[in-house]
């Protein structure tokens, strides 16, 4: 069986198709920049060299259809028809109440990703119009939704409930929900088995690090805490989000300069972080070269992100009473070797030691790059929630026979 997974954002649609007969991937890649001129298309064949692609790719059912097109070509696909994909997984952000598990789409579940559009302004709108550029290339085709917030369910109520008039909750489901949960539930996972102990038995703290960014307090296999909230914009400083702030700056801004709601979230999303700090980049590749180069505005990006970073880590170990594992994850947690030595070089009061010649290594390879005499187990992960969709695609498909 084939399933092909989409992780569709606003102007982006990243791609994988396996073969889950051996849980191996076929292919992977990406259309960047719908919706603008020049859209790239990169697709990354297991067999041979990576193609690139530029050309004019208006909406998603086009970047669905020239993704067909890459994974049946005959030099760089990887299937003979469109008919050999059995199914498609698709990851969607926010799952609200609504969903506390992956489900087959149908009109229902559409709508319901739909009414959750304010709760992941970001994300949703951009899931579905995946969902419905897969319905417009291969009509029929049954397809799974895998949810971020889906591993988060396991919250305490006193880890989600914000402290504001219960009646907000009541009507419009204000709580964290959190997101990243297939990523989170990923690598602790992968955490357990790399240290070789039961991961019931583990305290961790999982740290994916990427363009959105969020740590997950892992007790026991279950998320008790997460830093991302009612919507992906909270917790740490991320690449243009602004994370943590004092909720009274928002209604004073906007006050100030006349900005409307709309205007606000847009700030917030789309122009603070580290883009904001920096005046320059939301790339931490970018900040961390500014700063190596004593270029002060990205100096003080990259100080913020590490401290804001290494404080949530010691609030999520005084959460759990405890941290057995610390792990990196996602595009700068993965990459980063600046990043992880910045924030492990003042969690000595943890008895955290990681050794910095393991830290410098580049693999694909889960690693620990702890000392042994480090109290605290240090490791990168590299997270695939695309296989962890594929396999809830696959079983949900499978069982739907
Ligand atoms: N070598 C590196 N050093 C620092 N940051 C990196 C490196 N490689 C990638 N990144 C960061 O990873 C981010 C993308 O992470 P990723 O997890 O792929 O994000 P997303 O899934 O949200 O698109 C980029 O914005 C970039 O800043
Ligand atoms: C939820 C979220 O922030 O996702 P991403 O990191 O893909 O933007
Ligand atoms: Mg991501």
């Amino acid at each position: 069986m084939k399933v092909l997974v989409i992780n569709a954002g606003s102007s982006s649609l990243k791609y994988q198709i396996y073969d889950m007969t051996t849980e191996t991937a076929l292919a992977a890649g990406r259309v960047e920049r719908i919706g603008m001129d020049s859209s790239i298309l990169v697709h990354e064949p297991h067999h041979t060299d990576e193609v690139t692609e530029v050309s004019e790719i208006l909406e998603h059912t086009t970047a669905v259809r020239k993704v067909l097109d890459k994974l049946t070509d005959p030099e760089v696909g990887v299937i003979k028809s469109i008919e050999e994909i059995d199914a498609v997984g698709h990851r969607v952000v926010q799952g609200g109440d609504l969903f506390k598990e992956s489900v087959i789409v149908d009109a229902k579940v559409k709508a319901g990703i739909t009414s959750l559009f304010d709760l992941a302004p970001l994300h949703n709108p951009a899931h579905m119009m995946g969902i419905r550029a897969v319905e417009a290339n291969m009509p029929n085709i049954p397809q799974v939704v895998v949810f971020d917030t889906a591993f988060h369910s396991t919250m305490p109520e006193k880890a989600y409930m914000y402290a504001i008039p219960k009646v907000l909750y009541k009507k419009h489901k204000v709580r964290r929900y959190g997101f990243h949960g297939t990523s989170h539930d990923y690598v602790s996972k992968v955490t357990a088995e790399t240290i070789g102990r039961p991961v019931e038995d583990l305290k961790i703290v999982t740290c994916h690090i990427g363009n959105g960014a969020s740590l997950t307090a892992v007790e026991g296999g279950k998320s008790v805490d997460t830093s991302m909230g009612m919507t992906p914009l909270e917790g740490l400083m991320m690449g243009t989000r602004s994370g943590d702030l004092d909720p009274a700056i928002v209604p004073f801004v906007m006050m100030k300069e006349d900005l409307t709601v709309n205007e606000v979230n847009s700030m917030l999303n789309k122009h603070s972080g580290l883009l904001a700090i920096s005046g320059s980049s939301s790339d931490m590749r970018e900040i961390t070269e500014g700063m190596e180069q004593g270029e002060p505005n990205a100096t003080l990006a990259f100080e913020m992100y590490v401290y804001r970073l290494r404080k949530y880590i010691g609030s999520y170990v005084a959460a759990m009473d405890g941290v057995d594992a610390i792990v990196f994850t996602a595009g700068v947690g993965e990459n980063s070797a600046v990043i992880r030595q910045h924030t492990c070089e003042k969690l000595t009061f943890l008895g955290v030691e990681i050794d910095p010649e393991l830290n410098k290594i580049r693999s694909k390879e889960p690693r620990r790059i702890s000392t042994p005499n480090s109290k605290v187990e240090v490791l990168v992960v590299p997270t695939n929630e695309e296989l962890m969709i594929a396999r809830d695609t696959y079983r949900l498909v499978t069982e739907a026979k």
